[in-house]
């Protein structure tokens, strides 16, 4: 799913107008109506007070609409115009005009701190102050009411964008934004709703489809993408019976140090249910019981010493004699200098794109030098921290995600920033996970994901599609593990035991959204 820019919203809106032709008046009323349908349809005629703030311009337009339809369906509303300016937009008059003939009660001004509403937690909060024409942070006592509304802890449900919020730019600590309980937002998603630092704002949010114009659409080039169930169909490849297991590759699993081997079994394992037809888990000494036990279907192969990674020269042979079609390093290795060399020689031998997570990101991090050894189009999969070691640290997300795209197009790799919606970084094209929750936060959760891309590369996905694909399923089958055993309750373990669920997931029909 495209995620576009504020600037080509506004364009597709006038595009709208001009083509289908609508007035924009009425481009207004229909969209306002679509969220007026979702409010009335979770209130149900519920005798709540309904407070509605609308700002001066469109946003505020949308928000008389909105007041005005509640009006009519006999909910209780009241409805402030915050009048932080008097440059009135013409959608907005004609919205003023068109409330004053459905109620006595008219809209109440505010000016200034004291026309402040006293506000309860039992109100229901309407944000339609700014959308996306906030062209610069909210001060003043506009800032005051936005902090405010915050401390009545009502449920508050913001119009497009949580207002003070930029759609595509991150927004200071020090800057007021509405912490929106949801969000309805026009016609696509906002860049800033995916970034940790907007969690605070956003809430829950759902897109309302207002009929922008589709060839504009259809047409925008963009760089965003949201990582939708649709588009993870369209990548994914199903299975012919005509085919054995030496067409789904043959993943290595490298890693593991005396105490973390469960990372070894939790990532072969994962690669084995991915999808890959064989798997060789590359372990110290230390390993080869516990594999051969926790993972009957693995091979393993052991290197000459008992704790950590040391690979002589035969088990390198014994290595590239696998040919395995992918090889994914990093997982409970430990940075001793015997693991760091057997990673460099690695590197070296590999031509294949490879996994490289964990330690191995931070050993790529501690020698940068190692960086040009990496195979094209190897997927790393850092979480913050890890990537702050690799690409130094960042302003802010929107910096976070600029620095990323470099570092992946310097290097022909395609990086992963874990988070709540994980980002997939090829070049400049990003995209955003929509599945998943904070059950995932465990231990082992990682090594279930690397599994999953190692297994997908071996299936000759490209490694960006295994990439997409991968976070995908790894999210949707967290989401099934917390429905089961709550988020508390789910561990890494859960998330290779759902996986199959969520890959069946895609091919059975959606009930309609409710
Ligand atoms: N995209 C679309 O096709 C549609 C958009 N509509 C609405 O139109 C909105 C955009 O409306 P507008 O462009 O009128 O702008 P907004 O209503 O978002 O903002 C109102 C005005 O506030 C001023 N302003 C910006 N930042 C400020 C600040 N920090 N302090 C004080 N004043 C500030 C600006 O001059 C702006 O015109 C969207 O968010 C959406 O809600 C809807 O009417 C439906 C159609
Ligand atoms: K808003």
């Amino acid at each position: 799913m495209k995620i576009f820019s504020s600037a080509q919203l506004q364009k597709a809106d006038q595009l709208t107008v001009e083509r289908e032709p609508i007035a924009s008046i009425d481009l207004m009323e229909r969209a306002a109506t679509t969220v007026f349908q979702e409010i009335h349809q979770r209130l149900q005629g519920a005798p709540i007070p309904i407070k509605i703030f609308c700002g001066i311009g469109n946003n505020g337009g949308d928000g008389l609409v909105i007041a005005r339809k509640l009006i009519e369906h006999g909910y209780h509303v009241t409805t402030y115009i915050v009048n932080y300016s008097d440059r009135r937009s013409k959608d907005f008059l004609i919205n003023y005009d068109r409330i004053k003939n459905v109620t006595k009660d008219w809209p109440i001004l505010i000016k200034g701190k004291n026309d402040f509403p006293t506000l309860t937690r039992n109100d229901f909060i309407v944000d339609a102050m700014f959308g996306l024409g906030l062209n610069r942070p909210v001060s003043g006592w506009t800032k005051d009411l936005i902090e405010h509304i915050n401390a009545a802890e009502a449920f508050t449900l913001s119009i497009d964008i949580p207002s003070g919020l930029f759609s595509d730019q991150a927004l200071a600590e020090e800057h007021a934004a509405i912490q929106a309980d949801f969000t309805l937002t026009f016609q696509s998603l906002k860049t800033s709703f995916l970034l940790p630092q907007s969690e605070a704002y956003v809430g829950d949010f759902q897109i309302v489809d207002i009929g922008l114009d589709r060839d504009f659409l259809q047409t925008a080039i963009v760089h965003k993408f949201f990582i939708t169930r649709e588009e993870v169909i369209k990548r994914y490849k199903p299975r012919n019976k005509f085919s054995h297991k030496g067409m789904y590759g043959h993943v290595a699993i490298i890693g593991g140090s005396l105490g973390k081997m469960g990372s070894i079994v939790l990532a072969t394992k994962a690669s084995l249910v991915g999808g890959a037809g064989l798997a060789t888990a590359f372990v110290p000494q230390c390993g080869i019981s516990i594999l051969q036990t926790a993972l009957p279907e693995a091979m393993v192969v052991a290197v000459a010493s008992h704790d950590h990674l040391k690979a002589d020269q035969k088990t390198m042979d014994v290595l590239s004699d696998l040919q395995p079609t992918t090889v994914c390093f990093g997982m409970g290795t430990g940075q001793e200098q015997a693991t760091i060399d057997t990673f460099h020689h690695i590197l070296k031998n590999t031509k294949n794109a490879m996994v490289i997570d964990a330690d191995g990101i931070n050993i790529l991090a501690a020698y940068p030098i190692m960086l040009k050894d990496i195979p094209a189009k190897s997927v790393l999969t850092p979480h913050p921290k890890e990537l702050e070691r690799l690409i130094g640290s960042w302003v802010d997300d929107f910096d976070k995600l600029k620095k990323t795209k470099e570092f992946s197009k310097l290097h022909d790799l395609v990086v992963l920033i874990k988070g709540a919606h994980t980002v997939v970084v090829d070049g400049d094209d990003l995209y955003f996970n929509s599945t998943g929750n904070p059950g995932m936060a465990t231990a082992g959760s990682g090594d279930v994901l690397a599994g999953i891309i190692s297994s997908l590369i071996a299936q000759d996905y490209i490694s960006k599609d295994a990439a997409i694909i991968a976070v995908y399923l790894h999210g949707k089958a967290g989401d099934f593990a917390a429905d089961k055993v709550s988020m508390q309750g789910v561990m890494a373990s859960h998330l290779v035991e759902y996986l199959g669920e969520a890959i069946l997931d895609l091919f059975k029909p959606q009930e309609p959204k409710t």
